[in-house]
């Protein structure tokens, strides 16, 4: 399913036969904003257009992450703005979405009674997947998600990258074209964690995945484009490598006393500080050198997406 823009025009004697329908997958959000009931703007004229590759969507706790993923999701709506897949309103028609949406939320829950291959059966039957469709579908979802040694074992001994895993196989059923993760790696080992990124890059070769995270290593390696969510925000959408131009020349190493670490990390946002026996060196973005010792320093994701969120740069 990669996308193809526009018809594909075969030259040949006589009139140009177009032969592929026009095909492309597309997620516009227009000045999308969420009010709860109780007066939260979780989510302000957020536009952002998704089409391609895997898609992170990074932001602290109660940036709206959840928030715009339950919209995309059609089970919430909002409140201002529009939401089209390949068109379609899907405030209007959710059923367009629903279709074609693999969705996996955070709070993600399974039957611990149930095997892995018996909660999959279960969950096909209730998404409407045909009973002679849904077992070839199952063993070829289980491969996917590295879970055919643990078919037949019981949901309630599986550990949490386990758990995430048959959650995305879940997600699968309906071979989406659009696959939402909104904070899949929570509460992971470092090994799972990787486990479950290399997944999502996979899939995303054949559809698109928006991966919603606050832990900028799940998406820095793995993502071909991010949208940084703050405060109901986009404070950002560019590609990893952009964000980190954006901080380029302005970050730096010098080192200081171990009493001093608290002084510098409330004067510069410091986003590495390593101690060794002559003191703590630290890594920070500021406009200017912060000491006469500070030496430039090459920029990481985590240096673009802390100056983005901390606003002007410092000294603060
Ligand atoms: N149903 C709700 N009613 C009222 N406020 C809500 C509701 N759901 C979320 N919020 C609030 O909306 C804001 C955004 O929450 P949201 O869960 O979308 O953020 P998030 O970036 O996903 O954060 P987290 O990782 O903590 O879930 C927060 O202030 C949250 O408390």
């Amino acid at each position: 399913m990669t996308p193809v823009a526009g018809w594909v025009r075969e030259p040949g004697p006589g009139f140009p036969l177009f032969l592929n329908p026009p095909f492309h997958m597309e997620l516009q959000i227009d000045d999308v904003s969420k009010t709860y009931g109780d007066g939260t703007e979780a989510v302000r004229d957020v536009s952002l257009t998704v089409s391609e590759g895997l898609i992170g969507l990074l932001g602290p706790n109660g940036a709206g992450k959840s928030t715009l993923m339950r919209l995309i999701a059609t089970i919430t709506t909002p409140t201002a703005g529009t939401l089209r897949w390949n068109g379609t309103d899907i405030v209007d028609r959710p059923v367009a979405m629903r279709r074609t949406l693999g969705y996996l939320p955070q709070d993600f829950g399974v039957y611990p009674e149930l095997t892995a291959e018996e909660f999959l059966h279960y969950m096909a039957a209730l998404k409407g997947v045909p009973g002679g469709a849904a077992r070839p579908r199952i063993d070829t979802l289980l491969e996917t998600a590295r879970l055919e040694e643990a078919r037949g074992r019981r949901l309630g001994g599986f550990s949490g990258g386990m758990i995430q895993r048959v959650g995305i196989a879940c997600a699968l059923l309906n071979d989406p074209d659009l696959l939402v993760a909104d904070e899949p790696t929570v509460g992971l080992d470092p090994e799972e964690r990787a486990r479950f990124r290399a997944l999502l890059t996979d899939l995303a070769e054949e559809r698109v995945v928006l991966l919603s995270t606050h832990i900028v290593s799940d998406v820095e390696a793995t993502a071909s484009r991010l949208a940084i969510m703050h405060d109901g925000r986009l404070a950002a959408t560019a590609a990893p490598e952009a964000l980190i131009d954006r901080v380029r020349d302005r970050v730096w190493e010098w080192v200081v006393g171990h009493d001093e670490l608290g002084r510098v990390r409330d004067a510069y946002r410091v986003t590495k500080a390593t101690r060794g026996p002559g003191g703590v060196r630290v890594h920070a973005v500021a406009e200017q050198p912060p000491s006469a010792e500070a030496t430039p320093a090459e920029p990481t994701l985590e240096d673009a997406y802390l100056s983005l969120l901390s606003g002007p740069t410092s000294p603060r």
